[in-house]
């Protein structure tokens, strides 16, 4: 069972802690238990403070650097601290100019990857000043694509200060989101006030999440039982078994493979493989080991690159691939082909 994570993006004082302290408020009233992770720019943590003034939640605090660069290592090592306090959902906050789709990369670090599912990421906009990005950062070009990222890979926009602005400038932010995203929900919002039950939807207590898996194993069992006294023969029940709320209904997918050793894969091969995905790939990150060679590599793929450095990791191979809205079922069949 993997823990939901819930992602809070969107530029400076567009309104996510407000969001958090309403969703924190919601997951109390539900009697869940929530982990936060918080990271902001400055080394001073404002935001955990007006949240511990509110919230008893399980805090983590990334400070004086954003996760997506600086302190992005810094991550799996703070969420791993939350994952021992038990939470039934993990909320991050993200610093306005951090790119969400780093998080799906984070989140797929060896000790993580089987115990975190992305869930859904959330964006904000500030509705009085989301027009002007463009031309007030014209000259930093990696700030206005990492506000692009956000909108194109939300799954929940969320257009907020409405009482800033006239009804007509919000019909020019839809059009807007509309060209970055045509999928995304949008949400107008004052003071980041929406019914957020679609906003947990999957989100459920730990133990009825167990519960839930016992009894579909337990009607997968029954199903195979009956089966096959009626034909003589068993019928092939699936080998994992999700809860329901085991599943991401984020648009960023993560697809993790493993194998054993490959005694043809060559890192030209994987290169080409992962070029032909370039469409719906936005990364690739594995430890691949290849014939002949005793060392293993940590592989990294973004944009057109692929870097490979040799790693002291000695545990299966495995290859990521997250993907946006991207056919899993073809790149996993594709991959068993190299191996
Ligand atoms: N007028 C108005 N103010 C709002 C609204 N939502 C939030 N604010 C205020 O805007 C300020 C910034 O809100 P936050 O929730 O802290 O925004 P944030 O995105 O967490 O900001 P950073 O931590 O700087 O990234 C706070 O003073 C809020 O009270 C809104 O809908 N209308």
């Amino acid at each position: 069972m993997r823990i939901p994570v819930l992602v809070l993006s969107g530029f400076l004082g567009s309104g996510k802690t407000t969001l958090l302290l309403r969703l924190l408020e919601e997951i109390a009233s539900r009697g869940l238990k929530p982990g936060i992770l918080m990271n902001e720019l400055g080394k001073q943590d404002v935001d955990g403070r007006i949240l511990g003034e509110h919230s008893p939640a399980s805090l983590e605090k990334l400070l004086d650097g954003c996760i997506c660069c600086s302190k992005k290592s810094e991550m799996a090592g703070s969420l791993s601290l939350l994952l021992k306090t038990k939470p039934d959902v993990i909320i991050i906050e993200l610093t306005g100019v951090a790119n969400p789709e780093e998080i799906a990369d984070a989140l797929t670090e060896p000790g993580l990857i089987g115990q975190l599912r992305l869930k859904r990421i959330i964006t904000l906009l500030d509705a009085e000043h989301a027009l002007d990005y463009n031309s007030i950062f014209a000259t930093d070009k990696q700030l206005v694509r990492t506000l692009r990222r956000q909108l194109e890979v939300a799954d929940f926009v969320i257009v907020n200060k409405t009482d800033l602005v006239k009804p007509a400038q919000l019909q020019k932010i839809e059009k807007a989101i509309r060209k970055q995203n045509e999928h995304a929900s949008i949400s107008y919002t004052t003071y980041s006030s929406l019914h957020l039950a679609p906003l947990l939807e999957g989100v459920t207590k730990r133990e009825e999440i167990k519960e839930q898996a016992v009894q579909r194993l337990q009607m997968v069992k029954s199903i195979s039982l009956k089966q096959k006294n009626a034909e003589g023969s068993v019928s092939s029940a699936p080998k994992h078994d999700h809860a329901e709320s085991d599943r991401s209904f984020s648009r960023i997918q993560t697809l993790s493979l493993s194998w054993t050793t490959s005694a043809r894969l060559t890192r030209e091969q994987v290169e080409r493989f992962l070029h032909r995905w370039k469409k719906e790939l936005l990364r690739a990150k594995g430890y691949i080991s290849f014939p002949n060679q005793g060392q293993m590599y940590l592989m990294q793929h973004a944009g057109k690159r692929t870097n490979w450095e040799p790693t002291a990791y000695t545990g299966e191979p495995y290859l990521v691939a997250i993907g946006i809205e991207f056919d899993q079922e073809r790149f996993k069949l594709e991959w068993e082909q190299l191996t």
